[in-house]
């Protein structure tokens, strides 16, 4: 759909009777207002007064159970605005970035989820590099922390300048049409800023409002930003402003030459002398939590100020008017309609990011590598070699279950341990790009899993290899391979369903580990014979649903399946549970072991198989932070499906 702009008004935004709650309380207060083309739009106030909320609200999303109503359009006929719509660019609070991509290739990957080809993509990037002043650490990794002198990552203000360049990345659309109704400047996205300065010092912080600003001119396009307390120099550069109390009730909305000298009409006159409007502006905002008279005080006078704004009416809340229903209103723009890339090219995307992250990052796989290789090497120490006899010492059997069973929980656990982690970095970055409908949540799993499995497989490959050459195991070299992969595969896909279902990485790491935990303990079978017993009911449930479980019982087969023990004088007392089995097979039937190898190998897969499965699903069911609300005359949460 090419929805169509008056030419007067192409580039602003609108809002009326915009308010934000959950269940009885209120976090943004009915509202109207406007934020114009090519002016910076500065949303001030105390904390936790809603001006976040508000932002989100403005660009189509609400907090999780909150309930949004009012209306956000772009111009007379533009029904609908938003991140989702494809017109809005929300730059957030310190989301973070893929460490391992350089800001050229995050740009252009950003670029190219907004349906640019690769070719296209690569040459915004360059420009856009240059536009936000990044030239210099370009093809520098964008690391997860600022290093220094060493040449590795990139400060807080030149990440906020990277956020700036994606959140425009990709808006001038090769595919439509070049008419000369159709300049680039109506073809940008409103930018909504939330805390840009947050973390900077006074330099960077007017550096990167500045450049807020001068995008937003150059575009023709409305900016807004939160901000908590500009400084001077900041406040020098914001066209208008929309103060809002606590409550989120607005102030006052409109030019900021204007605020000092309506404020002193309501008998609040700022000194000017050495003062800071904007510290001022916020004090007078504030409660003070001090004493109950002084927040009493505050209150009262909030409340008058939040009084009169409303009195004035939409004049004072900037010039705002509803959206018309009719589609004749002269001169016609063309706005953007809202875009999606396929499936396909989405996961080729998607897949081509997690592979340079996960490859890249060689500080890490080195780590990996050594921890793993010195994991088999003192298994080796800790177990010794077996003897390589036809037959069996029935004193190692033991051993050998216990050497199985810790092989099998480790691999297990660093798998799921390393999906946790690797997913609770990048849940922000996916969240961001989800709100704006880039792709599924099934398509994400899908080019992950893809990516980034098979090295957790490889790795314990080869702690398998390192086992089997220093323990001299029965089993086939193959199979423990096979079997160590399996268990961390499918470890790692219940760590990407565990992370997809949680909020953050904390969340992640206190789910995760009670999980695998109760894996450990429903898989683990008694080396010595003495747990044969079945268990039932809820048990039962739990040990099928564990994926050590499987890949115990099928090593368990590739150990002992048709051996042949042999039992030293006096060995029998120590066998306990063993002591009567004369054959490998006696001894599974002693362990409990009643699946065959190859049921126990497809019940792994199918597990892994599930994993990633419920990964897929809870992706699509679970909301990020943030959540699509549908702005229109009265705006209803939609549940986010993509
Ligand atoms: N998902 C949510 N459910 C319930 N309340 C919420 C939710 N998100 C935010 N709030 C509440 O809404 C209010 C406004 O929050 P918001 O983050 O918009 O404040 P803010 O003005 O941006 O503050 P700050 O400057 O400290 O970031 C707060 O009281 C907060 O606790």
């Amino acid at each position: 759909m090419i929805t169509e702009l008056a030419d007067s008004d192409a580039g602003s935004i609108h809002w009326h009777g915009l308010a934000v709650s959950v269940g009885s309380q209120v976090l943004v207060a009915p509202q109207s207002g406007s934020a114009h083309a090519g002016r910076l739009l500065a949303v001030m106030g105390p904390s936790g007064a809603g001006k976040s909320v508000l932002l989100h609200a403005l660009a189509g999303l609400a907090p999780a159970r909150a309930v949004v109503s009012g209306s956000v359009w772009g111009s007379p006929d533009a029904e609908s605005v938003g991140v989702a719509e494809g017109n809005m660019a929300l730059m957030e609070q310190d989301v973070p970035f893929f460490s391992e991509l350089t800001p050229r290739e995050t740009i252009r990957f950003a670029a190219e989820l907004e349906g640019l080809s690769g070719a296209a993509a690569a040459k915004e990037a360059a420009a856009l590099v240059r536009r936000v002043g990044l030239e210099h650490v370009a093809d520098r990794k964008v690391g997860e922390r600022y290093l220094g002198g060493t040449g590795q990552g990139l400060s807080g203000g030149e990440q906020r300048r990277l956020a700036l360049a994606c959140a425009i990345a990709g808006e001038r659309h090769e595919s439509l049409p070049s008419t000369p109704a159709f300049s680039s400047h109506c073809r940008a996205k409103t930018l909504l800023a939330d805390e840009p300065t947050t973390g900077l010092d006074t330099f960077q912080a007017a550096e990167v409002v500045q450049l807020l600003r001068e995008l937003g001119i150059a575009r023709n396009c409305a900016t807004i930003m939160t901000i908590h307390q500009p400084r001077s120099s900041v406040w020098g550069m914001i066209d208008d402003v929309l103060l809002l109390g606590p409550g989120g009730r607005a102030v006052y909305s409109g030019p900021t030459s204007a605020v000092l000298t309506y404020i002193a009409g309501l008998g609040h006159e700022c000194p000017r002398e050495g003062v800071n409007p904007a510290d001022f502006l916020i004090d007078l905002i504030s409660v003070h939590t001090g004493s109950t008279a002084a927040a009493e005080e505050d209150m009262c006078r909030i409340a008058r100020l939040a009084g009169a704004c409303a009195a004035q009416g939409e004049p004072r809340q900037a010039a705002c008017f509803l959206p018309s229903t009719s589609s004749d209103s002269g001169s016609k723009r063309t706005l953007l309609p809202a875009r999606r890339l396929s499936e396909l090219r989405a996961f080729c995307l998607l897949f081509g990011r997690a592979w340079m992250q996960t490859s890249r990052d060689k500080a890490t796989n080195f780590a990996r590598l050594v921890a793993t290789a010195g994991l088999g090497f003192i298994f080796g120490a800790q177990f010794g070699t077996f003897d390589s006899a036809e037959a069996l010492s029935a004193g190692s059997i033991s051993s050998r279950v216990a050497l199985l069973s810790f092989g099998c929980i480790s691999m297990a656990f660093i798998g799921e341990m390393r999906a946790l982690d690797r997913f609770a970095k990048e849940k922000k970055v996916i969240g961001r790009e989800r709100a704006a409908c880039h792709y599924s949540g099934a398509t994400y799993v899908a080019a992950k899993a893809l990516a980034e499995l098979p090295s957790d497989g490889l790795f314990a490959c080869l702690f398998a290899l390192i086992v089997h050459l220093r323990c001299g195991l029965r089993t086939p070299l193959l199979d423990l391979a096979g079997l160590c992969g399996l268990i961390a595969l499918a470890c790692a896909a219940l760590g990407l369903a565990i992370g997809a279902a949680v909020p953050n990485g904390e969340r992640a790491m206190a789910t995760g580990v009670p999980v695998m935990s109760l894996h450990m303990l429903t898989g683990i079978i008694d080396p010595a014979g003495s747990a044969a017993h079945q268990p039932s009911g809820v048990m039962l449930t739990l040990r099928a649903l564990s994926p050590i479980r499987y890949a115990l019982e099928a090593l368990c087969h590739a150990e002992l399946d048709g051996a042949k023990l042999q039992r030293s004088p006096g060995e029998a007392a120590k066998l306990g549970g063993l002591a009567m089995a004369s054959s490998g097979d006696a001894v599974l039937a002693r362990l409990g072991i009643t699946r065959s190898y190859r049921e126990a190998v497809l019940g792994l897969v199918a597990l892994l198989a599930l994993h990633l499965l419920a990964a897929m699903i809870i992706m699509a069911f679970f909301q990020p932070s943030f959540r699509r609300a549908r702005a229109g005359r009265r705006a209803q949460l939609v549940p986010l499906r993509c």
